[in-house]
């Protein structure tokens, strides 16, 4: 007991477990910057162990195994134990072990899937007592975007599936004298249509988020703003109910021809497979390219341009990962 509140002190126990696991996400879509999201079948897995004390031990296997830190620097441990102490939890020591493979700084949501998995265990090995504060999946949400800066890698990566986010201005409720502070991240779930297929381009290359975001522009001329709100609504209608419009609906005039300086062969690529009639586009804030298929044939048949224009294209490897429906996967023992 706290001698001052009288108010029960809760704690992590040492001696349980928490599995998750989170799928790599393509975030953007064309037009939808910052907004549209998509989960892919190819997930990260994350065991995270309480033991007693207060040390911090990271495994790392896979992606980034030879760079990333395997102490409480690492981005995992880093955000488990911040969520702990702004939740007031007091830690236990934390034995992690991480098998990546999501690829990092390719566009393709690693560091979301790193801290929606961090938040996820981090939450569920809240004491019973203080399980309420953490606000179930919807505040594993909001806590990861606000984190991550943005929503739309997030959202597919809690949610599965196709996601629509957006933010609402931070503002402050006075709620019975307490102030309370109102979500400002909100996402809805889009049903795909099933013959939507997506196909990936991952180079050798990588490209961090925060070089990518350096590169964009303070404001965009109005027509173009204007063009790209026409795509955005096209693009969720291509996705959800004709996906004969995904060439038109992918059109993006926000951010990819900013970012082509800084991936040359993405947009080689990009402007190939469109020449070609092919849905194509940056995947997230790239370097990897996303092409949405029209059906199981055509993502077999760009998947074939791409690995046979090699020549034209250079090298790239190219998966069909399928769709992610589930999200954050959580066991607890
Ligand atoms: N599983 C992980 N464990 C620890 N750190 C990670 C992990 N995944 C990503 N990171 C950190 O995040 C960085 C990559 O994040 P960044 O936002 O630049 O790219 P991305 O998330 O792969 O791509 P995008 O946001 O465009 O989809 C890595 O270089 C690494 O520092
Ligand atoms: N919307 C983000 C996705 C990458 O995190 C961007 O393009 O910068």
């Amino acid at each position: 007991m706290s001698a001052q509140t009288d108010v029960p002190t809760a704690r992590i126990t040492a001696g349980r477990q928490a599995t998750v696991t989170v799928p790599a996400t393509s975030a953007n879509l064309g037009p939808g910057f910052d907004c549209m999201g998509l989960a892919l079948g190819l997930q990260d897995t994350l065991i995270v162990r309480t033991v007693p004390g207060t040390g911090v031990r990271v495994s790392v296997t896979g992606e980034g195994a030879a760079v990333l830190p395997t102490d409480a620097s690492h981005l995992v441990a880093r955000t488990i134990l911040d969520r702990w102490a702004e939740l007031g939890v007091e830690p236990a020591g934390l034995e992690i072990e991480a098998t990546n493979r999501i690829p990092h700084g390719r566009g393709l949501g690693s560091s979301a899937a790193a801290i929606v998995s961090a938040l996820a265990a981090a939450d569920a090995l809240l004491p019973a007592e203080a399980a309420g504060r953490a606000g179930g999946r919807d505040g594993l949400f909001e806590a990861a975007a606000l984190l991550e800066g943005h929503p739309d890698n997030v959202a597919p990566a809690v949610y599965g599936g196709l996601t629509l986010s957006y933010e609402t201005a931070a503002a402050t409720l006075i709620d019975a004298g307490e102030p309370h502070r109102p979500s400002t991240m909100h996402t809805v779930s889009l049903a795909l249509h099933d013959d939507v297929v997506p196909v990936v381009a991952i180079p050798d290359v990588e490209l961090s988020t925060k070089a990518a975001r350096g590169l964009l522009p303070e404001s965009v001329p109005h027509a173009d703003a204007a063009a790209n709100a026409a795509r955005a609504g096209l693009l969720v209608t291509a996705l959800t109910r004709e996906p004969s419009l995904l060439h038109i609906g992918t059109e993006d005039f926000l951010h990819q021809n900013y970012r082509f300086a800084a991936m040359a062969e993405s947009a080689t690529l990009i402007r190939g497979l469109r020449a070609q009639g092919y849905a194509a586009v940056v995947s997230g804030a790239g370097p990897s390219v996303l092409v949405l298929a029209r059906g199981v044939d055509e993502a077999k048949d760009i998947a074939a341009a791409i690995e046979g224009g090699a020549e034209e294209f250079g090298p790239w490897r190219v998966e069909i990962p399928g769709l992610d429906a589930s999200g954050a996967m959580v066991e607890v023992h």
